[in-house]
């Protein structure tokens, strides 16, 4: 019987720094920057992912495997997966003042943080527009009492941003996530000067044009920022499928559900509408929030719509 393959033999590993269609760029362990592609069609790496390079001259290399990952964020549909990054610490999640923000989005990114074991933290922007602000808060507060960080800032106010973040991110790998317009690219570019002359250059050696802007990339902040600083832009997104989660797995994305599981009259209780439901019991007396308690409802719903298929 042939022994299995190790993947921390005498081949080249690398982490994936970004992710275009079936383009990788690699920053692999003898310092150099490959752009690879993977060989074989099975398993799809992200970024965030150490992988085995099979080097090609300095410049280019084929992807062989992908190592084992600590996590995976992703979100999925009936009709597809879209991986956001691996072996990620924390989610940013960036919502502003204005323009609205849909805190079904930020819900359902919870749902998936809390399921990758991925520590989430809301970056409320824009608070310099004071109009918002009231609104934007009342809708982050039950997300806030569960315990999540609410940070508000402004991000341009670069100076005030990097002293606010630089902490935060210091030796961590973050992924910022986002609805397009809420401030994602300021806050980037605040973090890492130069962060789009790295874009541009990326997309020149795939010659892939201003397309490149869409795909998701690791940056490095500079170390006299904060040391050992990783973030992940990935794209503007207008939707958050959880379609790979099972009931249990929805259930734990409602931390605040936790202290009633288990107290419900019916062991295979869905929390929706048995009676006894302690968890409903909860919600009647204000000790759920009523918006909350109705995503975890539209997931189920999802989940069982999915499954008749
Ligand atoms: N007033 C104010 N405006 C901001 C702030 N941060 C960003 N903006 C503005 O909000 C708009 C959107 O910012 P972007 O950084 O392009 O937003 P984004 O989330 O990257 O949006 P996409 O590129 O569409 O994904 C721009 O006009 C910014 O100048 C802020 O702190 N205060
Ligand atoms: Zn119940």
């Amino acid at each position: 019987m042939k022994p299995p393959r190790r993947a921390s033999g005498a081949g080249l590993q690398g982490r994936v720094v970004a992710a275009f269609g079936r383009h990788f760029t690699v920053e692999c362990d003898d310092g150099a920057t490959r752009q690879c592609y993977p060989r074989g069609k099975k398993g799809t790496a992200a970024v965030g992912d150490r992988v085995e390079v099979a080097p090609e001259g300095p410049a280019e290399g084929a992807i062989q495997s992908v190592l084992p990952r600590r996590n995976l964020l992703y979100r999925s549909d009936e009709m597809r997966t879209k991986q956001f990054a691996a072996n990620v610490d924390q989610l940013l999640i960036v919502v502003a003042t204005e323009p609205d923000f849909s805190d079904e989005l930020v819900g359902r990114a919870l749902v998936g943080a809390f399921n990758a074991d991925i520590s989430p933290i809301v970056i409320l922007n824009k608070v310099d527009r004071t109009a918002g602000l009231p609104t934007a808060r009342r809708k982050l507060a039950p997300i806030q009492a569960l315990g999540v960080p609410v940070l508000e800032l402004s991000a341009r106010d670069t100076a005030a941003t990097r002293a606010a973040l630089a902490p935060l991110l210091a030796g961590r790998t973050s992924l910022l996530l986002g609805q397009s317009g809420m401030g994602k690219s300021t806050l980037l570019n605040a973090l890492v000067p130069d962060a789009l002359a790295a874009t541009q250059e990326h997309s020149q050696a795939l010659g892939a044009g201003k397309h490149t802007t869409t795909s998701t990339r690791l940056y490095h902040l500079p170390a006299t920022l904060a040391a050992g600083a990783d973030l992940i832009d990935s794209p503007g997104f207008q939707a958050f499928g959880l379609q790979h989660l099972d009931g249990a797995q929805i259930v734990k994305g409602f931390p605040e559900f936790s202290p009633y599981l288990g107290h419900c009259r019916f062991y295979n209780c869905t929390h929706i509408h048995e009676p006894g439901c302690a968890v409903l019991q909860a919600l009647e007396a204000g000790r759920i929030a009523p918006q909350r308690h109705a995503l975890y409802g539209r997931l189920l719903e999802e989940l069982q719509l999915g499954q008749r298929y």
